[in-house]
């Protein structure tokens, strides 16, 4: 049968007895059992299916059997029922007891009182008790007599709970004591219904008990279940277990066999692979064998061929022989034959040419004859046409013969005394003048020279060194921010005032510093090439004179160095002209010149000849220009370098774009290499004078720089940075040159780098020297300005010893 069938047949069921793990259920019955405490109860009471997870679960263990020492309430209530008068009779004994019931009542039902046990009732029988019997200080002593410790014992001592109708016992005896204290019969009434009421919940009870014995055995029964099950269930795993065993043998043999078959497999692919390369040895042996044997007959064969070639071969070679022999023979017969023919023809042919050729010389003799002929009558004519021209020119001869005749007849006739005088006084005048003139002449020339003097001498006393200033305009293309230049000095124009880079001031103030320099000339940037030859003209006139000149341009990329030197009305194209003009002037004074150019690369420390760039010597390799200087004379020339006449101006120009077309061939981009080489067109000037026998020798060197500011970079690698380098040690040789002059040291240090050492005779003792510094009026280019400004400065400040020319009067030392 089902738990929950049992429990619903049996509502008053007391499951205190049964002690089963169920939840406490009061003495009320079903109708305080909840849902949850149903469905556990179903849950416990279904057995588990085979193998679930109900296998786990605990087992109920069996109730304890209650105390046996205590007796059953209804035994306690059957001892009551035949005596109730001894009830009334014996009010504490019996309140004793009946004091009992509600205790355990309220033990077994803690919460609430269900219909057949109304509070009702427990309030009447309470009503039974005299006043001062049932006081709730005597309860807890009732209830510690049983001896027995239990859970429902901590309630008794805890202030009574309200009945089920939400009133207390205690509310009830004031009632008791005031209304029916002393109504014996109603009490007896009272107590008999109570009593039966009793007897009532003793059948209950007993009806109850029985149900909690059904509820036993069927737990027992339902345990003996569980056991079976359980043991089902150890069966079942142990049967598992057997199999779990069987399976891991079965597993390891299967593992055992695996690997066998493994091995197996391993020897059996060692084996095919032994076999395979065996088979694969024999294959190869076979296919050498078989190659061999192939090569073996192949030769034969070659032999064979061969040999049957060669027969073959002999037998046409002796087979064409022979037909060429015949042929030869043949043809030899034909030749013979075509001789003799041909030598009858010859003699034929020749007859007939002898026939010919006295035919052609008769000819030739007649045309002869006619042209002599023809010739005679030429001349004939022409003679006679020079005697007819003749013989008019005479006529015309004799006319005025004729006619000055008459008039000096006509003359004569007059007064011819007055006539010679006027013609001798003429000639003596003739005379003076021309000794005058001579004199005149002679007095220019000294004064020539007396001013070669005196300008030489004015040019020395402004210093054989000096450093010009120029500032290039700003460029229309938008260059960007311009520096502050300024010019305070109109009248000298020699001063030049840079503000410099801003500087903030640790208070944030922003201030410019003034950077004031001096020069011997300061041009602004409106100033003209012309105005610029114009100050320099006269160390052109020195080099005329027999000087050494050196004018250089100094400064950064793109500050107007080439602009200066050698645009189409730089320095260079108006020094030749100046000098042409010169020459031409000079002549007057007996002065004949010369003038040599040759224009020159200084390039990572190498000469190159700009005029013939790619010349190479007889073995092949490019002609190296080599630097001679001659001591006594104070000139320096240069080996295997290229030097042309300059006849006139246009020479000059024709030279000047064959350099630099040369220089452009030499680099892809002509600016780049101007920047990163130095240019020095070098113009050598021989003047003689017939008239006073003087000779004079000058050199004009003008120097157009390589970038200053490459000074500074130093980032470059490879090519640039040998360039760089080369830069960096040329530019500081020359200041070291020129500082070393300055000093008057004995050392000079010319052959530090190639520009010094090529310019050794225009630098120093001997020349006179000119550098323009170049600036340019750029913000951005600030910097380098100031460092430019400050290297001529110093080359300024240099004194250098007097210049000499290199002249002579014939026969002796200038
Ligand atoms: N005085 C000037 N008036 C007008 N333009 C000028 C002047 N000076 C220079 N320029 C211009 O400025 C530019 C740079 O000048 P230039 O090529 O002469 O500089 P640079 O110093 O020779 O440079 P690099 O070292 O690269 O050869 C050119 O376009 C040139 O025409």
């Amino acid at each position: 049968m089902d738990g929950s069938e049992n429990q619903a047949s049996q509502p008053a069921r007391n499951f205190k007895q049964s002690r089963l793990r169920e939840p406490t259920v009061s003495a009320g019955g079903l109708a305080e059992w909840s849902d949850s405490q149903q469905n556990s109860r179903i849950q416990s009471a279904i057995p588990a299916p085979p193998g679930c997870k109900g296998i786990k679960r605990e087992i109920p263990q069996p109730a304890p059997q209650p105390d046996a020492k205590r007796k059953p309430l209804a035994e306690r209530a059957a001892e009551y029922a035949p005596k109730p008068a001894m009830a009334a009779a014996n009010p504490p004994r019996t309140g004793i007891k009946g004091q009992t019931l509600p205790a355990m009542s309220q033990l077994k039902q803690p919460s609430r009182i269900t219909a057949p046990a109304p509070a009702s009732s427990t309030s009447s029988f309470a009503k039974s008790f005299g006043p001062g019997r049932n006081t709730v200080s005597d309860r807890p002593v009732t209830s510690k007599s049983n001896g027995r410790p239990g859970h429902g014992r901590s309630r008794s001592q805890a202030p009574r709970p309200r009945t089920a109708h939400d009133h207390r016992d205690e509310d009830h005896y004031g009632d008791v004591s005031t209304s029916s204290a002393w109504d014996v019969d109603g009490r007896v009434d009272t107590i008999e219904s109570q009593f039966k009421e009793l007897k009532d919940m003793v059948n209950t009870t007993l009806t109850q008990k029985k149900g909690d014995e059904d509820a036993f055995e069927m737990a027992k029964s339902r345990v003996l279940e569980l056991e079976d099950y359980r043991k089902k269930l150890e069966e079942r795993h142990d049967r598992l277990k057997d199999e779990l065993d069987a399976a891991k043998d079965d597993g390891r043999q299967l593992r055992h066999e695996m690997d066998r078959q493994r091995w197996d497999h391993i020897r059996k692919v060692d084996d095919i692979e032994r076999r395979h390369r065996e088979t694969a040895d024999d294959l190869s042996r076979q296919h050498r064998t078989a190659v061999e044997d192939l090569s073996r007959e192949l030769g034969q064969l070659k032999e064979q061929e061969t040999k049957e070639h060669q027969q073959r071969m002999d037998a046409l070679t002796r087979h064409y022989q022979q037909e060429l022999e015949d042929e030869r023979q043949r043809r030899d017969r034909e030749t013979q034959e075509i001789r003799t023919r041909m030598s009858n023809e010859y003699q034929d042919m020749d007859l007939a040419l002898q026939r010919k050729d006295r035919e052609v010389q008769e000819l030739g003799s007649r045309v002869e004859t006619l042209r002599a002929e023809l010739e005679r009558e030429r001349s004939l004519n022409s003679s006679l046409q020079t005697n007819i021209s003749e013989l008019s020119a005479s006529n015309t001869t004799l006319e005025a013969k004729i006619n000055s005749l008459k008039s000096h007849v006509e003359f004569l006739e007059s007064d011819s005394k007055a006539q010679s005088d006027s013609f001798s006084s003429m000639e003596a005048r003739l005379q003076e003048a021309l000794r005058a003139a001579d004199e005149a002449r002679q007095k220019l020339i000294k004064e020539e020279t007396e001013r070669r003097v005196l300008f030489n001498k004015y040019q020395e006393l402004k210093g054989n060194i000096r450093v010009m200033c120029r500032v290039r305009p700003t460029l229309t293309n938008g260059e960007g921010e311009e520096a502050k230049i300024s010019f305070p000095d109109d009248k000298t124009s020699a001063e030049i005032v840079l503000a410099g880079p801003e500087e903030r001031s640790s208070l944030g103030a922003v201030s410019r510093k003034n950077y004031p320099f001096e020069f011997d000339r300061v041009f602004t940037p409106g100033t003209q090439n012309e105005e610029i030859f114009g100050e320099i003209s006269q160390l052109v006139q020195s080099a005329l004179d027999g000087y050494n000149v050196c004018i250089f341009c100094y400064g950064q990329t793109g500050s107007g160095k080439t602009y200066t030197m050698s645009s189409d009305d730089g320095m260079i194209p108006r020094a030749t002209h100046m000098i042409y003009d010169t020459i031409t002037k000079l002549k007057e004074k007996s002065w004949e010149y010369t003038m040599e150019g040759c224009f020159v690369e200084v390039y990572n420390e190498e000469l190159n000849d700009l005029l013939t760039p790619n010349e190479r010597s007889s073995d092949g390799r490019p002609k190296r220009l080599e630097i001679r200087h001659d001591e006594a004379r104070k000139q320096t020339a240069i080996l295997n370098c290229k030097s042309v006449q300059l006849n006139s101006a246009s020479s000059v120009e024709r030279m000047l774009q064959e350099a630099q077309s040369n220089r452009s061939v030499a680099a892809t981009k002509a600016n780049e290499r101007s920047s990163r080489s130095h240019s020095v067109f070098i113009l050598k000037l021989v003047g003689e004078n017939s008239a006073t026998g003087e000779r004079c020798e000058g050199t004009l060197n003008l120097v157009d720089l390589a970038g200053s500011e490459r000074l500074k970079h130093s980032q470059a690698e490879g090519e640039r940075m040998k360039e760089t380098q080369n830069i960096n040690k040329s530019l500081s040789c020359l200041g070291d040159v020129i500082e070393a002059l300055g000093r008057g040291s004995g050392h000079v240090p010319y052959r530090n780098s190639k520009l010094t050492h090529l310019l050794q005779y225009s630098l120093g003792g001997n020349s006179k020297t000119l550098m323009f510094v170049m600036v340019s009026p750029l913000e951005t280019h600030l910097k380098e300005t100031l460092t430019s400004l400050r290297f001529a400065t110093k080359v300024h400040n240099t004194h250098i010893g007097t210049a000499k020319a290199t002249k002579k009067v014939k026969g002796q030392e200038a």
